[in-house]
C-alpha cells in the first residue's frame, strides 16, 4: 500500500476506508487506480481486523467521475497497469465478492463508471450535494452488464433506461426517492453516518453476513457474463470514429455531434 499513488487505504476500528485520491480529475480512475482499488479490497478481504468497508473519493466534489477521459484522449487507453489489462471487471467482481458489507460514501459526483461503482456497493449513503448519472453515450462508452441489468433490478426498467438514454444528472434527493441510495445526510455528517452504519454491522455475525451477501449476489451473477461480452464490444467501439467524436468533444469542452452515425 505504501507505493500507492491513486488510492489511500486506512483501517479505523474494524472499518476499512478505501479512498480514490485523484481530486483534480474528480476522482476519475485510470488503469493504475483500478489496480490499487482491487488490491485494497483484497487487503480488506484478508484482514481479520476488518468487518466492513467504505468506498469514497478524496475532497468534497467527487466520489468518482468514471474512466479518466483525459488519459483516454492522451493515450487512447486508460494507461499502464500491472497486468497490461484495464481490470475494471475485476474491480466490479471484488466489490461483489468480498464477503464483508461495502458501503459507498458518496461525497459528490458519482457519474459514469463512478456511478456503477456506488451501484455495486452493498449500501450507499450520500452527501446532500451528491450528483448521480451515467455519461457513456455522451463520451463514446457504455457499461452494459451489471451497469444496466443490476441498475434495472435496483430501480426498475423505466428509470434505468431513462438514466442511460438521456444521460441526465440526478440529485441525492431524487436518488433516495428512486431507491438508488439508502440515506442522504449533510456533507459534513457523511463520514460519521457511515461510521454509525458500520458500527451496527460490526455487532453482527460475519459468517451470517458473508452468506447473506453471497446469496443476494447469486440472483444477478449472469450480468457478469453479459458484461464480459459487452467489454469485448466496447474495446472495438472505443476505436471507432463515433466513440472518438464523444471523447474529443469532452476534451474540447463542446457538445458531441453523433448525427452521422444514426444509420446502422
Ligand atoms: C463529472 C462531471 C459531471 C462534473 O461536472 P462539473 O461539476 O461541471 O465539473 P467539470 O468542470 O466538468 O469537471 C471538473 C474537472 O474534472 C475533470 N473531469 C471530470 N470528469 C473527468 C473524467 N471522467 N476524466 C478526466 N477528467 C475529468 C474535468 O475535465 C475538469 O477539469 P478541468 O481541468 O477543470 O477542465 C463532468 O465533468 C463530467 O460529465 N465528466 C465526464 C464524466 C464521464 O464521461 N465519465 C466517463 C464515463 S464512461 C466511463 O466511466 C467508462 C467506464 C469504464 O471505464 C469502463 C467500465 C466498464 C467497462 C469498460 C470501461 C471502459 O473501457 O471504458
Amino acid at each position: 500500500m505504501s507505493d500507492f499513488t491513486d488510492v489511500t487505504y486506512e483501517v479505523e476500528d474494524g472499518l476499512a476506508w478505501i479512498t480514490i485520491n485523484r481530486p483534480d480529475r474528480y476522482n476519475a480512475f485510470r488503469a493504475r487506480t483500478v489496480d490499487e482499488l482491487v488490491k485494497s479490497f483484497k487487503k480488506a478481504w484478508g484482514s481479520s481486523e476488518v468487518g466492513a468497508i467504505a468506498l469514497t473519493g478524496a475532497g468534497e466534489k467527487a466520489f468518482c467521475s468514471g474512466g479518466d477521459q483525459k488519459q483516454r484522449m492522451e493515450t487512447g487507453d486508460y494507461g499502464p497497469s500491472d497486468s497490461g489489462l484495464f481490470e475494471v471487471e475485476a474491480l466490479h467482481r471484488v466489490i461483489r465478492d468480498v464477503p464483508k458489507p461495502v458501503i459507498a460514501a458518496v461525497n459528490g459526483v458519482a457519474v459514469g463508471g463512478g456511478h456503477v461503482l456506488h451501484l455495486l456497493c452493498d449500501l450507499s449513503i450520500a452527501a446532500d450535494h451528491a450528483i448521480f448519472g451515467q455519461n457513456g453515450p455522451r463520451v463514446g462508452s457504455f457499461d452494459a452488464g451489471l451497469g444496466t441489468g443490476y441498475l434495472a433490478r435496483a430501480i426498475g426498467e423505466k428509470r434505468a433506461r431513462e438514466i442511460w438514454f438521456l444521460c441526465r444528472r440526478y440529485s441525492a434527493e431524487q436518488a433516495l426517492d428512486w431507491g438508488l441510495v439508502n440515506k442522504v445526510v449533510p456533507g459534513d455528517q457523511l463520514r460519521a453516518e457511515v461510521r454509525a452504519w458500520a458500527d451496527e454491522i460490526l455487532q453482527l455475525s460475519p459468517t451470517a453476513l458473508k452468506v447473506l451477501k453471497q446469496s443476494l449476489n447469486a440472483d444477478t451473477e449472469h450480468f457478469i457474463a453479459q458484461g464480459n461480452m459487452a467489454y469485448s464490444t466496447l474495446k472495438l467501439f472505443g476505436e471507432s470514429a463515433e466513440a472518438i467524436e464523444g471523447i474529443s468533444a469532452f476534451n474540447e469542452k463542446r457538445k458531441p455531434d453523433f448525427s452521422k452515425f444514426r444509420g446502422a
